[in-house]
């Protein structure tokens, strides 16, 4: 185990985690229940603290000029707390992972072999200003038998402060280890000790932008699960129903422009006749388009795009818009400016439909829906810790199962080998 003295920010949180997890991992399932239930009550009921802290971060956020469409990722309100709680017994509702048999065999020698989820054990968050996060990540951490050092926004401090007041001391009357959940100094030298508490720390899983992203795969020591930027495309296909095709890309578009699974590149094939309305109906809904030549012959108003538009997560009304050739020019396209966090087909065609599920090297792919449905929520996991665009050691929304490891649980009756 490392030295202690060498992680000043983080230490003393990462050793009461570090003591909590062992606890946590064998707290039966309706124990951590009762605990999120206490957690859900004790944020309703202490909406009026969380709304006043919550005030003072999202004024010094304006003050700072912050956009308004991440304002409203930081602003909360009664009935944003109250969804917030919501979650939390929406957890309640999951089956506890830990424990469950991944696999199970008799071996010829009469071993019994079992292969059983255990949780993570101390599991670190860095993530952005929206605290919704913070209590979802603390509700998935704990009912998957977890202790979570949260490393929150700056900008989400004062609000994080108080959620996490509120979620402790209902925990610790609840009868849970302090440590179970930790909040640590929002500045940036305490994300630079987590990446480097190997044996204080299990895994760290960033949530943010590319300069969060770059600096963890620079200094990483512990084990990571990155979530990533959302680049992420709609390709309407010349099968698509022209009705479908709008519904899905003005949702994809614009039913929250702030967060990583909304679109920000629609890919249209060249015999798509409906093009310049599906164009009409995004500049009327008050998105600014960035097109290819075609698109701007299409219809007035689009302004030229670059290679710069191709790569850019905008998170703002604006989109970039290319007409291609053909289904594999959408796929180029795609492999050339993704991120790997979602993409979308609309299409009727079922060779279409197979040829882009198949071609595409995302962690999401929607087929006739839109990309907004990258989410835990939405997929039924509860909530979700982040949605990871890497491969190992989970891909997509994470929930409660991608918070466990496993071990196998060998029984024998003296077996010697
Ligand atoms: N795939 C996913 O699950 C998610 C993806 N995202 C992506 O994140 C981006 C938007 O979120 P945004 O709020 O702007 O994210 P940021 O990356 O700006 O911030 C996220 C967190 O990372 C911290 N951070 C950022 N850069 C560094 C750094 N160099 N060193 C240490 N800490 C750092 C921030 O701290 P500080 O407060 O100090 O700035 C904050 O706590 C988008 O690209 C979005 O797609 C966001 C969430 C989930
Ligand atoms: N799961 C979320 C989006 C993912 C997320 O948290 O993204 P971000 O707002 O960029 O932090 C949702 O569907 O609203």
């Amino acid at each position: 185990m490392p030295d202690v003295a060498a992680l000043p920010l983080i230490g003393a949180s990462a050793l009461r985690a570090r003591a909590a997890a062992r606890v946590l991992r064998t707290l039966p399932t309706d124990v951590k229940d009762g605990a999120l239930a206490a957690m859900a009550d004790a944020l309703v009921e202490r909406v009026d603290e969380i709304l006043a802290a919550n005030a003072l971060d999202v004024n010094a956020a304006r003050a700072d000029g912050t956009p308004e469409s991440t304002v409203d990722r930081l602003r909360l309100d009664a009935g944003r707390v109250a969804g917030v709680a919501e979650a939390l017994r929406t957890l309640i509702a999951l089956p506890d992972p830990v424990g469950d048999v991944v696999r199970g065999s008799r071996l010829p020698n009469g071993l019994e072999l079992r292969q059983v989820r255990v949780p993570l054990g101390v599991v670190g968050i860095v993530y952005e200003a929206r605290p919704n996060v913070t209590v979802d990540a603390a509700g998935l951490c704990l009912k998957s038998g977890n202790a979570a050092l949260l490393r929150g926004s700056a900008s989400a401090h004062r609000t994080n402060t108080v959620l996490v007041a509120v979620m402790t001391e209902a925990l610790s009357k609840a009868g849970l280890p302090e440590g179970s959940i930790e909040l640590l100094p929002a500045d940036r030298a305490s994300v630079g000790e987590l990446l480097g508490a190997r044996g204080f720390v299990d895994v760290v899983i960033p949530r943010g932008g590319g300069s969060l992203i770059q600096r963890v795969v620079n200094e990483a020591k512990v084990p990571v699960i990155e979530t990533g930027e959302g680049n992420c495309h709609v390709y309407v296909d010349a099968s698509a129903d022209p009705a479908t095709a709008e519904a899905v890309v003005l949702n994809s578009k614009t039913h929250r422009v702030s967060v990583c699974n909304s679109a920000e590149t629609l890919l249209v094939h060249r015999d798509v006749p409906f093009l310049p309305r599906l164009l009409a109906a995004l500049a009327d809904a008050g998105v600014t388009l960035h097109g290819d030549e075609a698109a701007r012959a299409a219809v007035d108003g689009v302004l030229p795009a670059t290679d710069e538009d191709w790569a850019t997560e905008y998170l703002s009304m604006d989109m970039a818009v290319r007409v291609v050739d053909d289904l594999p020019a959408a796929l180029d396209h795609i492999a050339r400016w993704s991120t790997g966090h979602t993409e979308a087909i609309v299409a009727d065609s079922a060779s279409a439909i197979a040829a882009f599920t198949a071609g595409v090297d995302s962690a999401a792919v929607m087929v006739n829906a839109s990309t907004r449905f990258t989410d835990g929520g939405e997929f039924g996991f509860g909530a979700e810790i982040g949605i990871s665009t890497q491969k190992l050691h989970a891909r997509g929304p994470l929930g409660l199962p991608e918070l466990t490891s496993t071990t196998y649980v060998v029984t024998g009756n003296g077996h010697v080998r």
